[in-house]
């Protein structure tokens, strides 16, 4: 099936890819600050121009592979397919931002909707100073300044990690699967996917995995696609054993070609956030790894039984051992982060240096500051497009991350 008309086609970490969205980095990295730069899950502050153009070199590399590259404020501005449905997306977007005050929703009510769509979605992602408003309205931003408490120079916080393409949401198969998001911060970002899905021409009708009202937490960066029948999803910081059993229910149950989860119990720190900071895959049968994690790392089998109810077993073993048995290979090689070296290993992966986006079997989008890992790569045969990337790793991701891949070939 290698049609690109079908809207989402995703059976593999691996083969070429055809469409895959991304966001170029705006003003909401102009609207990070020290104090809150922590609860906005960053490290640092990126130098806005810098990081456009790391990300710009991104995006043409992925198009020189081959790529068509899609960027989420088109797909957003192009799903508010008329007024009443703009008005929609504005008013959930000041309930998730808990703007309650009545006047303060409506200076910023005008303010969105005196924008054409585009542009408004670009403001709400960069979120919006309270000095904007007094631009706009000086006599009523009194009256808001009044009934809101404290020096908070926001009135909507900004959305810095929307770059992060990769966890908001996640195609899977022919599928999407919406996600709740383990914080809130983040949380917010799944409203755009949620109205792509709901009212983009090409893309409303696609089956749904997963969405953003579950209750328990589920991020795309948790996610990998290992072949057409399995699944690996991560027990994470971010990703909950319940939300996997409830993937596990429709994409075992409704996809097509799904068999297997498996579920990699991985350790809980804000460096291993999600599997893809400490496991990709690179080829066949070659995936990038992590060595800390070797050791510490579970892996359960989950299969519907022939009454289509829920095995679950824990696995023992090598990782190496595991892999090759469920994806059927005779060999399998892990590629550990920094050559393995203790002190390699942990700068590197911090960087993300074990988070590779494969763009074609054997060959995969790395970070050029890794360079250990990319030459230990290479010496495995793996072609490598290295980018730049000063300014896009203070966000704690790589390019796995900041890619949601929308249509791959099969292999
Ligand atoms: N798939 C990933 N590893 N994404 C990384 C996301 C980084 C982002 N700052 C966060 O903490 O959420």
């Amino acid at each position: 099936m290698n049609d690109l008309e079908t809207a989402i086609h995703n059976t593999s970490e691996i083969g070429r890819l055809r469409r895959v969205l991304l966001h170029r980095p705006g003003q909401e990295l102009e609207n990070l600050m020290p104090e809150y730069m922590e609860r906005l899950l960053f490290d640092d502050i990126p130098y806005l121009q810098e990081a456009q153009r790391e990300h710009d070199a991104f995006a043409d590399c992925l198009r020189q592979s081959g790529a068509e590259v899609v960027y989420l404020v088109d797909l957003v501005a192009a799903s508010l397919t008329d007024d009443a449905v703009k008005q929609e997306l504005v008013r959930q977007f000041l309930d998730e931002a808990e703007v309650r005050e009545q006047r303060a929703r409506e200076m910023l009510s005008e303010l969105f909707l005196s924008l054409p769509n585009r542009e408004m979605v670009s403001q709400m992602m960069a979120g919006v100073r309270k000095s904007q408003l007094r631009e706009t309205d000086q006599a009523r931003l009194k009256d808001y300044l009044a009934a809101t408490a404290g020096d908070y120079p926001f009135v909507i916080d900004p959305m810095p990690n929307l770059y992060f393409t990769r966890d908001p949401f996640a195609t899977i198969g022919r599928g999407v699967s919406i996600h709740k998001m383990h914080t809130k911060t983040r949380n917010r970002e799944t409203l755009f996917a949620k109205f792509i899905f709901k009212y983009h021409p090409e893309y409303k009708s696609v089956p749904r995995w997963y969405d953003r009202g579950e209750t328990t937490s589920l991020e795309g960066g948790d996610i990998l696609i290992l072949s057409p029948e399995v699944l690996a999803v991560g027990i994470s910081q971010r990703t909950q054993e319940d939300s996997i059993d409830a993937l596990a229910d429709t994409v075992l149950t409704d996809s097509p070609t799904f068999k297997k989860i498996l579920a990699f119990n991985i350790p809980k720190t804000r460096s291993f956030m999600h599997l893809d900071t400490v496991f990709t895959m690179v080829d066949r049968d070659k995936f990038t790894v992590h060595p800390n994690i070797l050791n510490d790392i579970t892996v359960y089998v989950m299969e519907l039984d022939e009454n289509r109810k829920m095995k679950i077993r824990q696995e023992e073993g090598r990782l190496e051992d595991i892999l090759k048995e469920h994806l059927g290979l005779d060999k399998v090689t892990l590629l550990r982060c920094g050559e393995g070296d203790e002190i390699d290993a942990a700068r590197e992966q911090w960087n993300d240096g074990s988070n590779t986006l494969a763009v074609a079997p054997g060959e995969v989008v790395v970070y050029a500051r890794n360079y250990v890992t990319n030459r230990l790569l290479e010496e495995h045969g793996i072609k490598i497009h290295t980018i730049p990337s000063a300014e896009l790793s203070r966000g704690r991701g790589g390019p796995r991350c900041m890619s949601m891949p929308l249509w791959r070939e099969d292999l």
